[in-house]
């Protein structure tokens, strides 16, 4: 049986990078054209002249980015930006100036170490300095091409570090999410009650609500599992309506859903419940008629383990299966 290369998070990462090393590369290749034809037309033949490597270079780097397998998206980037300051620095060496080139290196150097924000004000500080250093040892255009250039080069890192910020965050809601119903998944609920109710957790008391939408495999058996899939993002969206805005939704299981009420008692888990089981109820599924039961338990430090709850609430439910569904049943606090 073939085993799994790389996991989803790894592909993730790969396409974000591919597609942030794709967007930045594009930028540039359009920011050479119009330096390349501006300093082209302003009589600068030796600024056009490096506008046109480095689109050259960005062209190359675009080329292998469409051609190469994404996976390689992230070192195709990097080995263009390092092709690139090599470039870069050669022409400065070549025409004399090599010293303002050298500070080309500090932008991408800085956005790694440091994160995007400080970043910036460190690229800056550092293009100022640079600039205040070599204005009284060369000519005054040297410092306008270089600071122009090196501004550039700013804006760029700048971008890549947003876009990679961005990346990340995204990257963050799908390890967290479930795919099909956009809620959280069972992981975060394992991470979530870990970090409230563990032997080092910050909550005193919580209640879980435990959700199974009843007959489930006759509505797949009856409708098509496409039709089953729809009605899970359906009821999860309507859970999420009904519940007051923050309140976490997780998806449990494959039908199943768990909620969690922070500081909460039996009473207002037992309300929260039969507002939920209502909304259900009156929803519209397309004509398919759904409803769910839910089973409540009640957590507080100091009596029991939270397994033991999660226990109680699967029997409630349990319960309220048996009882007929369509209905919640609270566990019983412990004595
Ligand atoms: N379409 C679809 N079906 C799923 C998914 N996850 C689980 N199921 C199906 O959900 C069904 C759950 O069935 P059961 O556990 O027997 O329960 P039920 O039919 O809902 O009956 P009760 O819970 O007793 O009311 C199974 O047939 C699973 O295949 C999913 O993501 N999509």
């Amino acid at each position: 049986m073939p085993t799994l290369r790389r996991d989803s998070f790894t592909l993730l990462r790969e396409l974000m990078r591919w597609r942030v090393a794709l967007v930045l590369s594009v930028l540039i290749f359009v920011l050479m054209i119009v330096l390349g034809t501006v300093n082209t037309r302003l009589d600068l033949p030796d600024t056009a002249q490096l506008a046109w490597i480095v689109l050259a270079i960005a062209g190359a780097c675009i080329a292998a980015l469409l051609t190469l397998p994404r996976h390689l998206g992230g070192t195709i980037f990097f080995v263009s930006i390092a092709l690139l300051l090599v470039g870069v620095m050669a022409f400065g060496l070549h025409h004399g100036r090599p010293m303002q080139h050298w500070a080309y290196i500090f932008p991408p150097v800085i956005v790694f170490l440091v994160r995007s924000d400080r970043a910036l004000v460190a690229m800056i500080a550092f293009g100022v300095y640079a600039a205040a250093m070599i204005a009284p040892l060369i000519p005054a255009i040297d410092v306008i091409r270089f600071a122009s250039g090196y501004g550039l080069l700013v804006c760029f890192m700048f971008t890549y570090a947003l876009l990679q910020e961005r990346a990340a965050v995204m990257l963050r809601y799908h390890s967290d999410h479930d795919a099909l119903s956009n809620c959280l998944n069972r992981r975060t609920f394992n991470e979530a009650v870990e970090q409230l109710a563990g032997p080092r957790g910050t909550a005193e008391a919580c209640t879980f609500l435990l959700i199974d939408i009843d007959y489930f495999k006759a509505i797949n058996d009856l409708h098509g599992h496409l039709a089953g899939d729809r009605i899970i993002t359906q009821v999860a969206a309507e859970l999420g309506r009904a519940l007051a805005p923050g309140t976490p939704l997780f998806r449990y299981g494959g039908e199943e859903f768990s909620v969690l009420l922070l500081d909460r008692g039996l009473d207002d888990g037992r309300a929260v419940a039969e507002e939920l089981r209502a909304a259900i109820a009156d929803a519209d599924f397309q004509g398919v008629p759904v409803t769910i039961s839910i089973g409540v338990a009640h957590w507080r430090r100091g009596e029991g383990s939270i397994t033991a709850t999660l226990d109680r609430a699967d029997r409630a439910l349990y319960e309220a299966k048996r009882s007929g569904r369509n209905r919640v049943v609270a566990d019983a606090p412990l004595a």
